[in-house]
């Protein structure tokens, strides 16, 4: 297998260091251009597989025909490099998937798709219970309600710091209230999830989505309610969070890898 990631920071390494155990045959990987020497040393790459290529090069890492592309650089890499990558026909997981809240691109991407022949691959991420969620909404109308509670330092660098004192608080406080498209456009390093929930279930403008900051939480917890026709269930996951990015939880990138283990197995699950 060859496979190509884009980004080098917390989910790419941690799924490097995840395929050391298993090594693919290719790996090309994508990063700024300040950071390609640096990247090029990492020992991390040999032992995630027997050939490397580093580059910051969309065009140069398309040309050695990857069979998967894994965006794991946030939502302006999506911007950049995601059409590309389907246009010449390669499977592309999008992990940073908030930013398929903006119509434009998110038809884009579709329409890039359609053309080249590749597959946009969404991952369930750090959330669970997405197949069910799925397969609900192909019965008729489903109502989702989410709930994202971090500790406070995962919403600095966010609009919650306009909306609350993140150094002071006391209790948990909600920092948004919204639907999700709001909330992936306005958190895009923080509510991604809800952005998955919404292409799986009720649509971007009709799934509603609180943002909690709680000084009490340890990780990151993910929480929604679905209610339809054909039945209702809930879902409390408690994620650990990463130690290299507390904002990113670790099921965040045993998702990339069950992607890359779906795309290399003969039998998936
Ligand atoms: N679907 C889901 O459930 C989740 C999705 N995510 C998404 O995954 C993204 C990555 O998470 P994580 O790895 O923890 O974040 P990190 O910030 O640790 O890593 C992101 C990496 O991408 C690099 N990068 C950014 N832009 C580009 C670009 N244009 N070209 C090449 N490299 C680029 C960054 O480089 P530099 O440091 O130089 O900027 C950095 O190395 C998040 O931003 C978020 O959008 C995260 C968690 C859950
Ligand atoms: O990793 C998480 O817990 C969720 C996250 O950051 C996102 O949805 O962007």
């Amino acid at each position: 297998m060859h496979l190509a990631i884009i980004g080098y920071g917390n989910i790419a390494q941690s799924v490097l260091r995840w395929l050391a155990a298993r090594p693919v045959d290719q790996l090309s990987v994508l990063t700024r251009p300040a950071a390609r020497k640096r990247v090029q040393q990492d020992k991390l790459l040999s032992a995630a597989a027997h050939h490397v290529f580093v580059t910051d090069s969309m065009d140069e890492m398309l040309a050695g025909h990857p069979d998967l592309v894994v965006e794991c650089a946030g939502h302006q890499a999506v911007i950049e490099y995601a059409p590309k990558a389907l246009k010449a026909g390669v499977d592309l997981v999008l992990v940073s998937i908030g930013a398929m809240a903006d119509e434009r691109l998110s038809q884009a991407l579709k329409e890039a798709a359609i053309a080249g022949g590749g597959k946009l691959i969404l991952p369930a991420g750090a959330i669970g219970g997405i197949d069910l969620l799925a397969a609900l909404s192909l019965a008729g109308e489903v109502a989702v309600k989410y709930r994202g509670t971090k500790p406070p330092a995962a919403w600095r660098g966010t609009p919650a710091e306009r909306a609350t004192d993140l150094d002071n608080l006391s209790d948990m406080q909600v920092i948004f209230d919204g639907t999700a498209r709001q909330a992936a456009t306005e958190y895009p390093r923080n509510a991604n999830v809800a952005a998955t929930l919404a292409l799986a279930g009720a649509g971007f403008d009709a799934t509603r989505v609180e943002l909690i900051a709680d000084p009490a939480a340890r990780g990151n917890r993910h929480a929604y309610d679905v209610a339809c026709a054909a039945g209702r269930f809930t879902v409390q996951i408690d994620n650990a969070a990463s130690p290299e990015n507390a904002r990113t939880s670790v099921a965040t990138i045993y998702s990339v890898a069950r992607e890359i283990n779906r795309k290399r197995d003969p039998v998936i699950i």
